[in-house]
């Protein structure tokens, strides 16, 4: 649950340091000046959310949480793609126990990224559909390179976006536009993003996308710690409990949603339809 912690308020200095992490799967660089952590998610090619990307990005953040890091950033190591969401493979044909396993570690990051204290922000320094706008919602800044594109896309696989997954959307777009953008399965441009206030701010490359999210770490400085994780929390607690109210529900949702006939097929489909993508563009 959600518990708030005092960060110091004292600038560090010295050089960057590496946190260890549990695997390749993410790194945590610390910037000893800001104090401010960068979380890089590398699976290539897509940072697809498998079972061990995810238990590796929930990891990273309990690590960032421990150490005090002023504010957390996160973004990717592949150069066109923030997160492509779920990883497809883990939902076709799945084995059930990985299944069950999977949702309730995407739950776990996005109760842990919701919920940290800490200032966060999220360099999309590429697409950023369905799980990969999970991550970047959660979060309290986003800052996306052009050309890209962001949205919840779920429908478009035959499954359906759970509450707690769309509060992060709500917290930023109006119902309106987010119950419209669900049932079509919109994936925003960058543009549009940022006309619709989805993202907060465009840069031209990743590195300016993490400095824009530093600077906005950057003015909590003179605030208050602990008033301002009080603060985000009387925001965010409401989704926060309605979540642990359900989230065993929720997985047995998931589950028999997935095991239905016609959404493997629409799964099935769906997979072939990006591998066909790829044969077109060779
Ligand atoms: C009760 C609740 C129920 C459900 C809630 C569900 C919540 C979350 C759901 C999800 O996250 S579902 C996943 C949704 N993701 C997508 O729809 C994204 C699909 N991918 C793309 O659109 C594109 O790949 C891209 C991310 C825009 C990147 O495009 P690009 O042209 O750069 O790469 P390419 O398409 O050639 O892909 C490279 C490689 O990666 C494979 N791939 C892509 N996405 C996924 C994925 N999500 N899972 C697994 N694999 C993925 C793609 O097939 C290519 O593989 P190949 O090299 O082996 O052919």
């Amino acid at each position: 649950m959600f518990s708030p912690r005092v960060v110091s308020l004292v600038p560090r200095t010295g050089p960057r340091r590496f946190m260890s992490t549990a695997s390749k799967l993410t790194t945590v660089e610390v910037n000893d000046k800001t104090g401010i952590a960068t979380l890089t998610m590398c699976r290539p090619p897509v940072n697809g959310q498998n079972l061990e990307l995810l238990l590796d990005i929930k990891s990273s953040i309990k690590e960032i949480e421990n150490d005090s890091s002023r504010g957390l950033i996160i973004t990717s190591a592949s150069p066109k793609v923030f997160c492509a969401g779920l990883d497809i493979l883990e939902m076709h044909k799945p084995d059930q126990q990985r299944l069950r396993a999977v949702w309730t570690e995407l739950q776990n990051v996005w109760c842990a990224l919701y919920g940290i204290s800490m200032p966060t922000a999220a360099a999309i320094n590429g697409h950023a559909p369905a799980g990969g706008c999970l991550l970047a919602t959660a979060c309290e800044y986003r800052v996306m390179v052009p050309d890209c594109r962001i949205g919840l896309n779920e429908t478009q696989l035959g499954i359906i976006a759970p509450k707690w997954l769309v509060s992060g959307f709500l917290n930023i777009l109006p119902k309106r536009v987010a119950e419209r953008a669900l049932t079509q399965s919109r994936l925003f441009t960058t543009d549009e993003a940022l006309q619709e206030g989805l993202i907060d701010e465009i840069a031209n490359s990743k590195e300016e996308a993490v400095e824009k999210c530093a600077a906005f770490i950057g003015t909590f400085s003179k605030v208050n710690p602990v008033a301002r994780a009080l603060t985000k929390l009387q925001f965010r607690a409401e989704n926060l409990r309605q979540f642990h109210k359900e989230r065993e529900q929720d997985v047995e949702n998931f589950l028999s949603l997935v095991n239905r006939p016609e959404v493997q097929k629409g799964i099935g489909a769906y997979l072939e339809g990006l591998k066909k993508k790829k044969a077109n563009k060779q």
